[in-house]
Order: structure tokens, then C-alpha cells, then sequence
């Protein structure tokens, strides 16, 4: 994936919000999963990178209300491609929730990979997923270390599109917003009281500068949302799809290519049939 000249946004995408009934509903049955997840597994403790997002913030506020401030460990780890503002949003999160978290620089890590492999320097995609892995050993680390889970923050848009680093922010223990599309994510971000900027905030992975999602992907959120939901959760065909939402339909075909490129990443490591 590189990234696209236009965002191409529909000029009629399908209103997926939830109504408050809806999202106080989300709201507990996210919470409950929290908690079940970390009763099944025994331990009373939780890991989550907080990256000043809307997805890393509304997952620390719902594991706050399931586990408690004080069985949630926050991790914000900058990175020379991440922007101030933003890395100082991840320590508000953490702050106002009330949760204990640490800031821990990731640049000598990456740089120490670079040293023992120099050829990758240069390589936009293979160093930012670097990047991405490096926060992904730390949260085990402190996983193990706590006898803690490390939570996820993916969800529903990323995972039918892959847009995920391989065992790097999908290397954990569960999902517990993965059946949320991004505009739903937004929504029960601010339901629960994730502050206005980072609810609204342009959605990166911060793993080069300038890096946006929906400049990456070539489409707008609302309209991918719409178009997973028809064309590949639906069984809606690529032109009728195009025609409701209104886009140009090779904008369907490049999410149907997304997400059929993207399958070894939602399923575990093949091996070959038992003789
Ligand atoms: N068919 C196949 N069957 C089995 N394995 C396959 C495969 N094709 C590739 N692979 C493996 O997968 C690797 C490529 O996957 P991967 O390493 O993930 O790398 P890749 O998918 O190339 O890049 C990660 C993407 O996720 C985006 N991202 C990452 C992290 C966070 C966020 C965010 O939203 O915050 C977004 C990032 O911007 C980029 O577009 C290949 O090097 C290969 O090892
Ligand atoms: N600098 C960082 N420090 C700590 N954790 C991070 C950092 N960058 C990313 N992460 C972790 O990786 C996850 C995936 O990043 P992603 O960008 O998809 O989510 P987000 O930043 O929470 O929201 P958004 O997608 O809107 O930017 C984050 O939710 C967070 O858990
Ligand atoms: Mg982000």
C-alpha cells in the first residue's frame, strides 16, 4: 500500500451510526468482554499502548470501567515520527483516567535493528512496521512481567482490510472493539468520554511522518465503513455497491482487494495437514 493522491469519498455512504440505546448496549457488552477475557485467563491486570487515538483512548476508558483504573498499565511510546501533540494526549488519557503508565523511547530499539540490518534503512514500510513491533515486544513485556494481557485496539475497518502491522499492533491477547467500524469507534469514543480532539482526531498510524490512514488507504473512513459493510460483510455485488454508496467502482475493487489480500493476517499460521 502507498500512498494515494485523492481520498476518494462516496457522495451517498450508509448511515452506520449507532443510537444511544445502541451504544450504552456496546458499551457493557465490551466491558463484559474486557473482564471475561482477563477472568478466563486468570490474571487481574491489563496492558494497552496508548497512542493519543481514538482507538487506544475509548479501549482504555472501557477496560477502566471493567477491570479498574488500577489493574490497567498504560504504555505511550513516541517515536521521532510521532508528533507532540498527540504523544501528550496519550499521557492526558493516562492521566485522567488515573491509570499507571510509563513513556518509553522506542528510537534506540529501532535504531538498534537498523544497525544489525542496514539494508532495510531507507525503507519507509519496513522500518515504521519496526516501529510498530517494537511497541508489541514492550507490551509482552510488561505483560509478562505483571501477569497482565495485553488488550488490542483493532477494529472492525482494520481488520477486513488488513490494515494492521503482522505481530505488531495485531500481537495481543484480545479484541475488544473489533466488531466496531471506525465511525462506530468515534461515536463510542465520545459516548464515554474520550475528549472532543482526540475522538476527532485524523486517524495514524504514526509509523512515518504525515502518514494518514484514509491518505494510505485512498478512501475516507465513513465511505470504506459503507463499502465493507455492503461488498464484503453484505453480499451486495462491486457495481451496486458503487452505485449506493456513490463511488467509482474501481474504488470498490481495490476494498475487495484489501480484503482478500489481507486474509493470512485474520487467521492463524498455515501448516500442512497431519499425514
Ligand atoms: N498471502 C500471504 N500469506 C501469508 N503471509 C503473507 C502473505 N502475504 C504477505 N504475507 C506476510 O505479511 C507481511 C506483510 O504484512 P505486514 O508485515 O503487516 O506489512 P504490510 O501489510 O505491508 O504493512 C502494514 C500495513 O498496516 C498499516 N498499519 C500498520 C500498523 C498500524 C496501523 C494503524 O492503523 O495504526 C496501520 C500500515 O500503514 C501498512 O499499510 C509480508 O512481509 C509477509 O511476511
Ligand atoms: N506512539 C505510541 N505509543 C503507544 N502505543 C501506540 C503508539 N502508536 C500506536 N500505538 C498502539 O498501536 C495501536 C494501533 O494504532 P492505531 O493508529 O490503529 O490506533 P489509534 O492510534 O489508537 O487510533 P487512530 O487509528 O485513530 O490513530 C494504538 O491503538 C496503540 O495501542
Ligand atoms: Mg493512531
Amino acid at each position: 500500500m502507498s500512498e494515494t493522491e485523492a481520498i476518494a469519498k462516496g457522495d451517498s455512504p450508509l448511515d452506520l451510526s449507532l443510537s444511544a440505546a445502541e451504544l450504552d448496549a456496546r458499551r457493557e457488552h465490551i466491558t463484559d468482554f474486557i473482564a471475561d477475557q482477563l477472568d478466563a485467563a486468570g490474571v487481574d491486570r491489563a496492558v494497552l499502548g496508548l497512542s493519543g487515538g481514538v482507538d487506544s483512548s475509548l479501549v482504555a476508558h472501557l477496560a477502566v470501567e471493567a477491570i479498574g483504573a488500577e489493574n490497567l498499565h498504560g504504555l505511550v511510546m513516541p517515536s521521532s515520527v510521532n508528533d507532540e501533540a498527540t504523544m501528550s494526549d496519550a499521557e492526558r488519557v493516562a492521566m485522567e483516567l488515573g491509570i499507571e503508565y510509563d513513556v518509553i523511547e522506542i528510537n534506540p530499539i529501532v535504531d538498534t535493528f537498523l544497525d544489525a540490518y542496514p539494508e532495510a534503512e531507507g525503507e519507509k514500510m519496513a522500518v515504521g512496521n519496526v516501529r510498530v513491533r517494537a511497541r508489541a515486544v514492550l507490551n509482552y513485556l510488561v505483560a509478562n512481567t505483571e501477569n497482565a494481557l495485553v488488550l488490542g485496539t483493532g477494529n472492525r475497518t482494520e481488520s477486513l482490510t488488513g490494515y494492521f502491522t503482522k505481530y505488531g499492533d495485531g500481537a495481543v491477547d484480545c479484541h475488544p472493539i473489533a466488531n466496531l467500524y471506525k465511525q462506530q469507534v468515534r461515536q463510542l469514543a465520545r459516548h464515554v468520554g474520550v475528549p472532543q480532539e482526540i475522538a476527532e482526531r485524523t486517524p495514524t498510524a504514526g509509523m512515518w511522518v504525515d502518514q494518514t490512514d484514509e491518505g494510505e488507504l485512498g478512501v475516507e473512513y465513513d465511505t470504506l465503513d459503507s463499502i465493507l459493510a455492503l461488498a464484503i460483510e453484505g453480499e451486495v455485488g462491486t457495481s451496486a455497491t458503487a452505485r449506493i454508496v456513490g463511488v467509482d467502482r474501481e474504488i470498490v475493487e481495490r476494498v475487495r482487494d484489501l480484503f482478500e489480500q489481507s486474509g493470512h493476517k485474520r487467521s492463524m499460521p498455515p501448516a500442512p495437514a497431519k499425514l
